[in-house]
């Protein structure tokens, strides 16, 4: 438990470089390339072409604002009135302006937010790209990513035009001001600011790893807690509070630690930065006073020559801000850049790779299929042909590992690497009813009529077809179908794959496919189950171990170990079967030697032996 850590940082990561820039780009470009966004086009066009005109305006106000002193010396009433009016409204006009600007902002990065959110979640639900990150388990917390740094990355990334220009427009009016007065003072502001960056650099190198580190941290702990959420039942049994303590516990010192480190690291370096703001106050005493009592100057221009450099020292600060803005922006851009190279990879993966071509039709037929695992890493079944037409039922078996289950997936198209051409019938015809059942927020109604969402079903129908799977006192027990509750916490697994059998009966899909659905049942129950399918005409495939439930499947596929595969009579196998140990190719296997078998002639299956 030294280090449970789950998050894995790249070092490359931690860099401001080249490839943060790029992976900023990677993520802003697809909401500003496309046409629809012509309005925040728009309106981040204006605030760029204005952006000059307010620096015109600020260099004018300096010099009437000196005008202004002048006056009040000079004891001039009308003048100082009326630069106070046309200040005054000016004023007006700048908040007004700020105003407008700051809901058109708002409104652009809403729209932004809400088109991005969705364009990662679309992209996270397509070709399951969901389920290929949740079984690699290679990018953390996705939700996490998308959820909380979208946001963030938008506030950062939306004021970057305006800030830099602001920037640029900053120093220019201020040193032309400055330099207006004293060119001393602009090489005074020019040599402070440079220090000052360099100062900030030092400064805030380290702190992009701490702050990444404490981004990481934080995560860390929120699934640390999150698998304790998960795993509750199994934790109670095992008695691991304490264990599971200690590993909340560690993340938790971790995120502290890395506080710490960051607030620590703030006051150290907090010292050295107001030291040598310390310089700057002390700079008018030096370069300004001494111009004004050797008459060099006016007095007004005193006031000129100290905002002018504050404006400079501040268009100069604002390229030291931009250190600690990227060093908060690099972690959010990173989580948001890995899930979206994710994708991307993705999509390459589906591009580049065989793909097992799907057709629909009112049957399940396979022809010359061969499975491999979703990255390519392991050939499963090869070349395997088989047609299963409505009635049918099939019964996949083989050692536990050879890909029986994965051959579902495929059909169920989770999966999709491999060759050859398979025949589905339309997705709403098939249901597929995994070991473990999802159980669904919501009522016990909702549960059972999951997915079909029928509301034609009165309670008597439904109290019917629990009789049928077992489960006579569901609805009692429960308090009504109007009872809420966390079902996959509250039914044990066996109820919940009663409830699978249920939900067949209710939805009637044509073609059922059942990965070790009855695996938590006591064999006369499963008996119960398979009869009460049949009896719904459904065609069904399942993958079991059991030997008890090959008499309910017409047919056995039976998968070897390398790739092998050959049907055998479910009916009349031999219970080692179930389990074979065989390692060879079909054309190797004893079986294999005997051709594949007919179904009786009565059961009208069509069936295609490979060659
Ligand atoms: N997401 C995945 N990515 C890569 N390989 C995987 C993945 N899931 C499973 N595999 C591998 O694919 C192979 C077949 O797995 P599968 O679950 O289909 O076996 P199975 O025959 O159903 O096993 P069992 O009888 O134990 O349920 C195994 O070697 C497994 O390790």
């Amino acid at each position: 438990m030294s280090d449970s850590r789950t998050i894995q940082i790249d070092p490359a990561d931690y860099r401001m470089d080249g490839r943060l820039m790029r992976r900023i780009w990677r993520l802003a470009k697809p909401y500003w390339a496309d046409r629809a966004h012509w309005k925040s086009w728009a309106l981040m066009i204006f605030t760029i072409l204005v952006n000059p005109l307010w620096a015109y305006v600020s260099y004018r106000l300096a010099h009437v604002t000196a005008e202004q002193a002048n006056a009040l010396v000079g004891k001039d009433s009308e003048q100082w009135h009326a630069i106070f009016w046309l200040l005054f409204y000016i004023g007006i006009g700048q908040w007004v302006y700020g105003q407008i600007m700051s809901v058109l902002s708002k409104l652009m990065h809403m729209q932004w937010y809400r088109w991005m959110t969705e364009w990662m979640v679309t992209r996270y639900m397509s070709n399951k790209t969901y389920y290929d990150i949740a079984m690699r388990d290679d990018v953390d917390n996705p939700d996490e990513r998308i959820q909380e740094n979208v946001s963030p990355f938008i506030s950062t990334v939306i004021g970057l035009p305006n800030q830099i220009l602001g920037t640029i427009t900053g120093i220019t009016t201020s040193t032309i001001l400055l330099t207006q007065v004293s060119s001393n003072m602009t090489g005074f502001v020019v040599i402070y600011s440079a220090v000052s960056m360099v100062l900030q650099t030092a400064i805030y190198w380290p702190l992009i790893r701490k702050q990444f580190d404490s981004v990481a941290a934080a995560a860390d702990f929120r699934f640390g807690l999150l698998r304790v959420r998960d795993n509750a039942e199994t934790i109670a049994f095992f008695r691991g509070e304490a264990m599971e303590q200690k590993q909340v516990s560690s993340r938790l010192r971790r995120v502290i630690a890395n506080q710490m480190d960051i607030f620590y690291y703030g006051i150290k370096t907090g010292v050295i930065t107001t030291a040598f703001q310390y310089i700057w106050t002390l700079m008018p005493l030096w370069l300004v006073y001494p111009l004004y009592f050797s008459g060099q100057i006016e007095f007004g221009t005193i006031a000129l020559a100290t905002t002018a450099a504050a404006g400079l020292r501040q268009a100069l600060t604002t390229l030291d801000d931009y250190i600690p803005l990227f060093a908060g922006l690099a972690p959010k851009v990173v989580r948001l850049a890995q899930i979206v190279e994710r994708f991307d990879a993705m999509e390459e993966s589906m591009r580049g790779a065989d793909k097992i071509t799907i057709k629909r039709d009112n049957l399940i037929e396979l022809d010359n299929v061969s499975f491999q695992t979703p990255g390519g890493e392991q050939q499963l079944a090869q070349d395997v042909s088989l047609s299963i037409h409505p009635g049918d039922s099939l019964i996949i078996i083989g050692q536990t590992g050879v890909g029986k289950s994965s051959m579902l997936r495929s059909m169920a198209g989770l999966w999709m690497r491999g060759t050859g051409t398979l025949t589905m019938p339309p997705d709403d015809d098939v249901m597929f009813v995994p070991q473990k059942p999802y159980m669904m927020l919501g009522n016990l109604r909702a549960q059972l009529l999951y997915p079909s969402g029928r509301s034609d079903m009165t309670d008597a129908e439904i109290q019917a077809v629990l009789e049928k799977v077992c489960l006579p006192h569901l609805i009692e027990k429960h308090g009504g179908l109007d009872a809420d509750r966390d079902w996959s916490k509250v039914l044990s697994l066996g109820e919940q794959q009663r409830v699978s059998f249920a939900r067949i009966m209710i939805s009637r899909p044509k073609f059922v496919f059942l990965d070790e659905s009855t695996s938590a049942v006591d064999i006369p129950t499963e008996a119960k189950l398979y009869s009460a399918l049949i009896e719904t005409g459904a065609t069904f495939i399942s993958v079991g171990h059991r030997e008890t439930i090959l008499r309910f499947h017409d047919r056995a596929l039976r998968l070897l170990v390398g790739g092998g595969w050959e049907i055998v009579d479910s009916r009349h196998i031999e219970p080692t079967l179930v389990q074979p140990l065989g390692s060879a190719r079909k054309q190797e296997s004893s079986a294999a030697e005997a051709p594949a078998k007919r179904p009786p002639a009565d059961d009208g299956a069509e069936m295609v032996a490979a060659t």
